[in-house]
């Protein structure tokens, strides 16, 4: 069972939008933006990260060559803070997968660098990318990407078990109750409902502690009670575990549930957003899709 977000006031059966309007702030970088909404949009916590759990630099992604060449990353610079929920939003095609996926060591840039921690990424083998992935980050995908021959215990404990890390049962038994999972650990994926899979999926990438959580459209495939728990995990997962997590979404409602939305156009960091709400979202988005 998921808490309710020590930080941001929501309630479990209260979309965050709703309640939002009281810290609500939203970040501007245009020169039109108010000044009242500058001033009252930095302070302490809500400033640009001073530690980054992961950046990019100049991250350039190039699909094909020649007339068929597309540009989906454009010289990027981006900071994910730690201990901070990010979402990434943007119109269809304009570079959020390709992001993560570059960031999250699953794809690799034309140029550019991206760091998780101090640990440079480019250049790595692809041997000691794997590892990594497996030791420093977890995933949660549309399509949860569980295993449908193992039960839900063997999924959540796969990738230490691979990495032949001992799992912590202490924090596994905490997880599993925490995601009201305790009675379903002996089930296979087929046995279990799509809000089900996911907090597997969940589970799986809190159990090790990993540095990063990267969701890729974490609740595209569920519905809106499933949705709703999943985002309360991360959330949790951010104000009780330290944890930082950073997804992809399409769905304003799930980034109003992070600390900061950035907004990607053509390959490029447009806008972003601290604190966001649901109207601001969709008000921005609006905007950049014209
Ligand atoms: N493997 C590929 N080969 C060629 N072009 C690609 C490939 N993957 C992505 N692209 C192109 O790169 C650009 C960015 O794609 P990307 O999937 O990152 O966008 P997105 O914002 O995640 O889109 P969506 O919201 O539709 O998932 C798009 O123009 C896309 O067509």
């Amino acid at each position: 069972m998921a808490s309710t977000p020590s930080n941001r006031s929501q309630s479990a059966d209260q979309p965050p939008a709703e309640q939002a309007s009281s810290y609500g702030r939203h970040v501007l970088h245009n020169d039109d933006a108010p000044q009242e909404s500058i001033q009252e949009s930095t302070p302490e916590n809500h400033s640009t990260p001073r530690v980054a759990a992961a950046r990019a630099q100049q991250l350039f992604k190039q699909y094909g060559e020649g007339d068929t060449a597309v540009i989906a990353l454009d010289h990027v610079d981006v900071e994910f803070g730690k201990n901070q929920f990010t979402a990434i939003m943007g119109p269809s095609g304009s570079g959020k997968s390709t992001l993560m996926h570059t960031m999250a060591g699953l794809d690799a840039a034309t140029s550019g660098d991206v760091f998780l921690g101090d640990t440079n990424l480019t250049g790595m083998k692809d041997k000691e990318i794997t590892s990594l992935r497996r030791d420093r980050l977890g995933f949660i995908f549309q399509s949860f990407n569980l295993v449908p021959t193992l039960t839900a215990a063997e999924n959540i404990t796969l990738p230490s078990d691979i990495a032949g890390n001992t799992v912590d049962q202490e924090w596994f038994d905490e997880v599993t109750s925490r995601l009201g999972l305790a009675n379903r650990l002996d089930h296979r994926p087929a046995e279990l409902s799509g809000g089900q899979q996911q907090r597997v999926a969940c589970a799986r990438a809190l159990v090790s502690r990993p540095e990063i959580i990267f969701g890729d459209e974490p609740t595209g495939n569920l519905d809106s009670n499933s949705s709703t728990e999943v985002l309360q995990i991360l959330r949790t997962a951010v104000d009780e575990d330290n944890q930082t997590v950073v997804i992809v979404t399409h769905d304003a409602r799930a980034a109003s549930y992070a600390d900061r939305v950035i907004f990607l156009a053509d390959g490029r960091v447009v806008d972003e957003m601290y604190d966001p709400t649901m109207d601001k979202i969709l008000q921005t988005m609006s905007g950049i899709e014209g």
